[in-house]
């Protein structure tokens, strides 16, 4: 029996959405999700007990960033990441290929792997499949990602190809490297750039390796979100229906919906957290900076009607002033309110398509949703 199983509970009729539940060994949560992201084995101003009090029931955290710092052996000795940060539901870790793949010319890539300079000391570092394989096994995470190459946007056909075929050897030396299947599933990632050939031929190539669940890679990184779409239209029905599938590095209201439209699962994004840092408040029509000069006398919540602790505890005018104090607190509320927003987005998606009303609601949220 694989440590991670899908359970679809119901698709809708007029479009790719679908409602079901993933099974993991640190409980099960409800799809469609948004999964906060823990890059340093914390979801930025948050304790676990806020994260459960809002209903995020995954997390996300990163091998890279905890590879170099505090390296995999402390978070082994401390019994794994659920131990070491306190939270005992499930962790989804990404594999690292991205963060290198972003540190730009710091980096050289090979078959056997990428080296590249930490960005904490400048020391010479080599990630490989089977290195992240490894360190995902020793973090323990529930859901772990094969090592893959994002491959950035624009590249022309040929780049593409012969990087993409490369993840798909990486994706095998990751399943041939796995040691944990009893307790650790881990997902392909289909790359392919913006090419559908490619992507055909990532996604059947990674089919029929079997893993536990499917990732859509070398999306949202800079291209125009009706191009995403078309490739989420395309290369999602070709994934099997009995998995999850989990689009990489989405967390905006606009690219979830149209995401989930098309069959998406699982959502990560940095976006909601980092913004509240700088005082970006997310609403359900749209963003608002609440630093500015117009919230100095409003003594209403961030968002009319939002059930959070922040909405129902503190004013604009109160959070404006903390930010402009640069209080710590300030970060906390927003980030609060920008997670719970997601997740009850989230939420409400998956009750209309349970319901059957999920064309609805999304005509609903581009009707009020401004840009
Ligand atoms: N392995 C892998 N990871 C990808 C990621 C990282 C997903 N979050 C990881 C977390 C683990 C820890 C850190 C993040 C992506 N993130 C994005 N876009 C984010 C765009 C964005 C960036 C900043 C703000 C808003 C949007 N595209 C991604 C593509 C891939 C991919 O192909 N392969
Ligand atoms: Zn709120």
């Amino acid at each position: 029996m694989p440590s991670i199983t899908y359970e679809l509970q119901k698709t809708c009729p007029h479009t790719g959405a679908r409602a079901g539940l993933l099974h993991t060994p640190h409980g099960t949560f409800q799809t469609p999700m948004f999964m906060p992201v823990g890059t340093q084995a914390t979801v930025k101003t948050m304790t676990p007990e806020e994260l459960k009090a809002m209903g995020s029931q995954v997390i996300l955290s990163n091998t890279y960033h905890l590879f170099l710092r505090p390296g995999p052996e402390l978070v082994e000795e401390a019994g794994g990441l659920h131990k070491f940060m306190n939270w005992d539901q499930a962790i989804l870790t990404d594999s690292g290929g991205f963060q290198v793949f972003s540190l730009g010319d710091m980096r050289k890539i090979t078959e056997e792997g990428v080296t590249f300079r930490s960005h904490i000391d400048g020391s010479k570092q080599f990630l490989s499949p089977e290195v992240a394989t490894k360190v995902q096994e020793q973090l323990g995470s529930d859901i772990a990602m094969a090592f893959d190459e994002c491959i950035p946007y624009p590249a022309d056909h040929d780049y593409a190809k012969r990087s993409t075929a490369r993840t798909t050897r990486w994706a095998h030396r990751c399943q041939e490297a796995r040691k944990a299947h009893d307790r650790q599933g881990m997902f392909g990632i289909v790359q392919g750039g913006m090419y559908k050939d490619l992507r055909k031929q990532s996604a059947e190539e990674l089919v029929a390796m079997d893993f536990e669940g499917y990732s859509i890679g070398g999306l949202s990184v800079g291209e125009p979100h009706d191009l995403m779409n078309e490739i989420l239209e395309y290369t999602t029905p070709l994934l099997p229906t009995n998995k999850a599938r989990y689009l990489m590095g989405v967390g905006t209201a606009d690219c979830l919906v149209e995401g989930v439209a098309r069959g998406i699962d699982m959502f990560d994004c940095v976006y909601p957290t980092r913004v509240a840092r700088n005082g970006m408040a997310m609403t359900w029509k749209g963003r608002l900076n609440i630093r500015n000069a117009q919230f100095a006398h409003d003594w209403g919540p961030l968002e009319e009607g939002c059930q959070c602790y922040t909405c129902k505890n503190y004013s604009r005018a109160y959070i404006r002033h903390l930010y402009k104090a640069e209080e710590i607190l300030a970060l906390r509320l927003v980030t609060y309110h920008n997670l719970y927003f997601l997740l009850e987005f989230m939420r409400q998606m998956r009750q209309a398509i349970l319901e059957d009303r999920f064309p609805r609601f999304r005509m609903q949220f581009w009707d009020s949703f401004k840009k």
